[in-house]
């Protein structure tokens, strides 16, 4: 009988410490030369690599770290590089690599959008005008690395040419079947070449097999894995799909592939599996280990899944892996040093969660007895887990009684605005910013000194009042119309008001990469949420008194925070998304009573939580703008609510921003070129709106002809006293000298397309 193995779909590339994001910001800012970047993330990769064999892996992926971000990797392999960077051919250099990822001087960054569900950021590869060629087999590289410097028979990973040119920008949809071929012969090269190099498994991942393709596009997937098994038919390929179930299922699950993974945790694999079955010649890899949570996998019910779905494979022809890459959670538990000991001990982040797939294909090898102690612990420490949630009954009464009423405000958009302009006297075309300004080192540092008790509250809380004194007179001096108070004493947007609700708990070292070398520590939601005391009004009101324009409150919305957050399951996610809806109320309320006239309600996670099975969008867009309508009801009509939005395609989800009745949005759009304004074409949105007119994830400083284009391109479908001049997103990640110069450029074009509307209405 052959032995059922444990396999990793990618390990978090961070470090323990984040020293990974720190070797790439020194390479950044010139602190470390390239050589020493190389040198510091090789360290890292293989002693990611190393831990995972220490801990049994059988199959451990190789391939799977980088220094940006695993499609823009992709994309480099095939020399994918766009024009504006000046790449003349050969492997991409470091520079190069940067310069699409991050902009220069001369050419701005490549777009960066959402991967599927999650809160990652991929860069988007840009096909137009490049003919694609295998550059640097990167699989092959790290293959050969692990092999000679650990004897590690790694498990490569690329990510699969379906997917990768449905991400990927720049081609008419009409061509998408052609230009997969044209990367064909490519991936067999890549193939051929690791089994050459003795590779026995290769993991390709498809995680575009779960959204809904047509039937041409099945046809191209079809036609891909028939020539990869034709070309290459050595390759023990391991068809790899994650985040739902895959849709076209029947056909996908008889492609000449050598194994089939399927995510165990999200979608109904099972149900799949048991209705038609599963073929005799391939390998299952059993994502059931979920690796979009960090809460302890209850070991006992997993096995009984494990058992069912063992008596459908042939021959324990079985992987047990995690539900997708690791990249996901944050890295190892055990640095946590504050956290109460029943949530502690039902906690897993990565490194857990490799043991917990060690254990289980243990217990299916060798019985269940052999893993029992395991079984007994996870049981217990989920058991006492749960015996500490604390259900907070009156809020629970609340949210059982809200009605459809509860979520709308006392009067429609069309009146509200009236009372808004009256009371807020904006001009045309008003410009204002999203809400954070730098995070510079000396803001980060006095946090952490403050946090280490090496400062007072007194001090700290000093300090930042005067970070937004100086900013409140930049803006002033600038010119900018309504104003920010920076945000200064946040340290995210999520954990922040994770750290002062009831419900939530938070970690010191969960980091998870969001985008780049940059990271978020998602809270962690284990109880019902409520509200104590005001969370914002106190910096609000400050850097309100310092001026006569309005300074925007700026909270975060409810399914932002939820969908950032680590929620147990032990109470349904909507459940929570109201309870945390009416302590937004609150807070609301607390500002609107210290004199707020504009509050920014953020939510920038909405498109992201969008279900990639669509029988469920319905009822996800539904309860997220009823939460969202819920948290902002009780406002006061001439209060003027702002929501925002950045990083995802917006298209799908238009009706339900209209539905979240804010009476202005702000949405990144600048990366993406344009391409949101033409929906407004198609679209008759009454309310205010501001589409960024700068990215504000690239250092480079616009110019004001460009931002008075993509104005103008914007007015082209928007009526001008609807729009409103921003930067894509909050400026948190610029340096101050960058914010300052951009933003003079944005209020000069701003003032220019103002000028002249106002020329041609008179
Ligand atoms: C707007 N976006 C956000 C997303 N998700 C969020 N949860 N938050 C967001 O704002 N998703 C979409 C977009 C883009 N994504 C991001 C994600 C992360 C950042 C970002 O700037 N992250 C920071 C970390 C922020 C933070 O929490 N910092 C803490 C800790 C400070 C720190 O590191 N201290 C050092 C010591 C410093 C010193 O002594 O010099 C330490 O502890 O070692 C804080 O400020 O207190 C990042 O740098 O990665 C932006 C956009
Ligand atoms: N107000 C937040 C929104 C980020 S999506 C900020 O400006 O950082
Ligand atoms: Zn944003």
């Amino acid at each position: 009988m052959s032995k059922i193995k444990s396999s990793n779909l990618g390990y978090p590339r961070i470090g323990e410490s984040r020293e990974w994001k720190r070797a790439l910001e020194n390479f950044w800012s010139g602190v470390i030369s390239e050589t020493e970047l190389i040198e510091k993330t090789t360290e890292i990769r293989l002693r990611n690599l190393k831990k995972q064999q220490e801990k049994g892996i059988d199959l451990i992926q190789v391939n799977d770290f980088s220094l940006y971000d695993h499609v823009l990797d992709t994309a480099i392999t095939f020399g994918i590089v766009p024009k504006r960077f000046n790449y003349t051919g050969g492997k991409v250099d470091v520079h190069t690599y940067f310069a699409i990822a991050r902009g220069t001087d001369g050419a701005v960054a490549s777009e960066m959008t959402k991967w599927f569900n999650t809160n990652y950021h991929y860069i988007v590869p840009e096909l137009n005008d490049v003919t694609p060629s295998l550059v640097e087999n990167r699989a092959l590289t790290f293959y050969k690395e692990a092999k000679d410097k650990l004897g590690i028979d790694g498990k490569p990973v690329i990510l699969g040419p379906v997917t990768f040119v449905k991400l990927a920008k720049g081609y008419d949809p009409q061509e998408f079947s052609t230009i997969v071929e044209t990367f064909v012969p490519l991936y067999i090269q890549i193939l051929q070449e690791l089994v050459e190099a003795g590779a026995s498994w290769v993991q390709i991942d498809e995680p575009i097999l779960v959204t809904q393709l047509s039937k041409e596009e099945i046809a191209v997937v079809e036609k891909v894995y028939e020539a990869f098994a034709e070309h290459v038919p050595h390759a023990q390929i391991i068809l790899q799909t994650y985040f739902e179930k895959i849709t076209a299922y029947e056909k996908i699950v008889n492609l000449p592939v050598k194994a089939i993974g399927m995510d165990f945790v999200h979608g109904d694999s099972l149900e799949l599996l048991k209705t038609y079955g599963f073929p005799k010649d391939k390998v299952l890899a059993a994502g059931i280990i979920d690796g979009r949570n960090v809460w302890r996998a209850n070991l006992a019910e997993k096995r009984t899944i494990l058992e069912v779905v063992k008596q459908l494979v042939h021959h324990n022809q079985l992987i047990i892996q995690p539900s997708c890459s690791l990249l996901h959670v944050p890295v190892t538990k055990t640095l946590e040093q504050k956290l109460d000991n029943v949530i502690y001990d039902g906690l897993s982040f990565a490194d857990e969660k490799l043991d917990e797939a060690v254990t289980l294909a243990k217990g299916l090898n060798h019985g269940t007895v052999s893993v029992q102690a395991d079984l007994d612990q996870a049981n217990e420490a989920i058991k006492q887990l749960i015996e500490t949630y604390q259900s907070n009954d009156e809020i629970r009464k609340k949210v059982a009684h809200l009605t459809t009423a509860d979520a709308q405000r006392s009067i429609p958009f069309a009146e509200r605005i009236e009372k808004q302009k009256q009371r807020l006297q904006l001009p045309l075309l008003p410009t204002t910013t999203i809400g954070s300004l730098p995070q510079t080192p000396e803001v980060r540092r006095t946090r952490t000194k403050w946090r280490k008790g090496e400062i007072t509250d007194q001090a700290y809380e000093q300090f930042v009042k005067e970070q937004m004194k100086r900013w409140i007179k930049i803006q002033e001096e600038l010119d900018i119309d309504v104003l920010v108070h920076g945000e200064f004493e946040r340290n995210d947007m999520v954990e922040y008001f994770g750290e002062k609700l009831n419900g939530f708990t938070v970690t010191e070292f969960g980091w998870v990469q969001s985008y780049g070398s940059r990271c978020v520590k998602p809270p962690l939601i284990f109880g019902d949420v409520s509200w104590d005391k005001p969370i914002t009004v106190k910096e609000s009101v400050y850097a309100q008194s310092l001026t006569e324009r309005p300074v925007k409150g700026m909270l975060t919305g409810p399914v932002t925070i939820l969908n950032w957050s680590f929620v147990h399951n032990t109470t349904p996610r909507y459940e929570i998304m109201k309870q945390i809806a009416l302590a937004l109320q609150k807070e609301i309320e607390s500002l609107e009573e210290e004199g707020i006239t504009i509050i920014q309600v953020d939510e920038p996670a909405l498109r992201e939580g969008l279900p990639l099975d669509r029988k469920k969008w319905n009822e996800y867009l539904t309860q997220s703008s009823q939460a969202f309508r819920l948290a902002t009801a009780t406002a006061r009509a001439d209060t003027q609510i702002h929501t925002h939005m950045c990083y995802s395609n917006f298209e799908d989800i238009f009706d339900c921003i209209d539905d979240l009745d804010a009476d202005v949005i702000s949405i990144e759009t600048s990366r993406s070129h344009g391409e949101m304004v033409s929906t407004f074409e198609e679209n008759t949105y009454q309310k205010e709106i501001g589409l960024g007119v700068y990215d504000i994830h690239s250092p480079r400083i616009p110019s004001v002809d460009e931002i008075k284009q993509n104005i103008k391109r914007a007015l082209q479908t928007i009526a001008p006293n609807q729009f409103w001049i921003n930067p894509d997103c909050g400026l948190k990640t610029r340096k101050e000298d960058e914010t300052i110069a951009a933003l003079k450029v944005m209020v000069q074009a701003a003032k220019e397309v103002r000028n002249k509307q106002l020329a041609s209405q008179k």
